[in-house]
């Protein structure tokens, strides 16, 4: 028997029903294995299946034909191992910073004392540098913290994959490239496995290992992976003259702009 997989996703198809008329294919014939703290992106125009794509591997939704593997182990249902950070950060709004991450790893990690409770949500508190801002309400902070609150969040439970959907996407391009780094700093510490759609070809080849490129939909399937070989840790302003980030961010233009161009976008 050969090694076993970290994640694979083998022949996923996604029908959803429409009353009156035949089924949406999604996505369908979608085959794809992830490494162990590997960071892919998974970029495509609108509409073409990634949240769909994304919500099967959280258990959040289920696929109506193929499986999914997390190290050998059927996804039937949403687990503490995959942890979601969505755009719009989902943090309750009557706690606090801390007490948002605390409530998580609270539920998560039960065994926890005290101590060890109190160690682990500063640790993570400290990891996304909010410490001066961990007794604010959420709405006594800014979006970018609030995503940050949310990566941490994520995080400190020690999910196998973070799994992200467009995370940064409703933030303004100077936060944005500011949550990149923390992402890429994180990363470096933890070593996770990062799921992370996308719309932004930038963002795509700055942070990931490998970029899914997906055809448009219905029917939407994986059309062409992009490997990034770029060392770490990355330079955002290096890159923009490294003949690897040029010929990555070329290939995924030709693919959205050329190969697959959407005319209603
Ligand atoms: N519950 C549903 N019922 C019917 N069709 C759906 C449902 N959810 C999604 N779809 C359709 O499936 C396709 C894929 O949707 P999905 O949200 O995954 O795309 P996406 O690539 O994430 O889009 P965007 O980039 O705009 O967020 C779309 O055509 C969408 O309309």
């Amino acid at each position: 028997m050969g090694a076993q997989k970290f994640l694979h996703l083998e022949n996923i198809e996604k029908r959803f029903p429409i009353p009156g008329k035949k089924d949406y294919i999604a996505v369908t014939d979608v085959n794809l294995e992830i490494k162990q703290n590997e960071i892919i992106s998974i970029i495509g125009h609108s509409g073409c299946g990634k949240s769909t794509l994304l919500n099967m591997i959280s258990g959040l939704d289920a696929q109506t034909d193929g499986y999914i593997y997390l190290l050998g182990k059927e996804v039937k249902g949403p687990g503490p191992d995959r942890a979601v950070v969505f755009q719009n950060h989902s943090l309750l709004p009557w706690l606090t910073v801390y007490q948002n991450i605390e409530m998580a790893v609270k539920k998560v990690m039960p065994e926890l004392n005290k101590q060890e409770l109190k160690e682990r949500v500063e640790k993570f508190v400290t990891m996304v540098n909010l410490d001066h801002a961990k007794d604010k309400l959420p709405d006594e902070i800014s979006g970018g913290m609030k995503q940050r609150v949310g990566i941490a969040r994520a995080l400190a439970i020690k999910p196998k994959v973070l799994l992200m959907d467009e995370p940064f996407g409703a933030l303004d391009s100077l936060t944005r490239a500011n949550l990149q780094e923390h992402l890429m700093r994180i990363q470096q510490n933890v070593q996770n496995t990062v799921i992370i759609i996308t719309h932004d070809v930038d963002e795509a080849v700055l942070l990931s290992d490998r970029v899914i490129m997906m055809t448009n939909g219905p029917e939407a399937t994986i059309g062409e992976i992009l490997e990034v070989n770029l060392p770490r840790p990355r330079n955002r302003v290096e890159l923009q003259t490294d003949p690897e980030y040029t010929r990555c961010r070329e290939a995924i233009l030709s693919f959205l702009y050329e190969k697959f161009a959407k005319e209603d976008e």
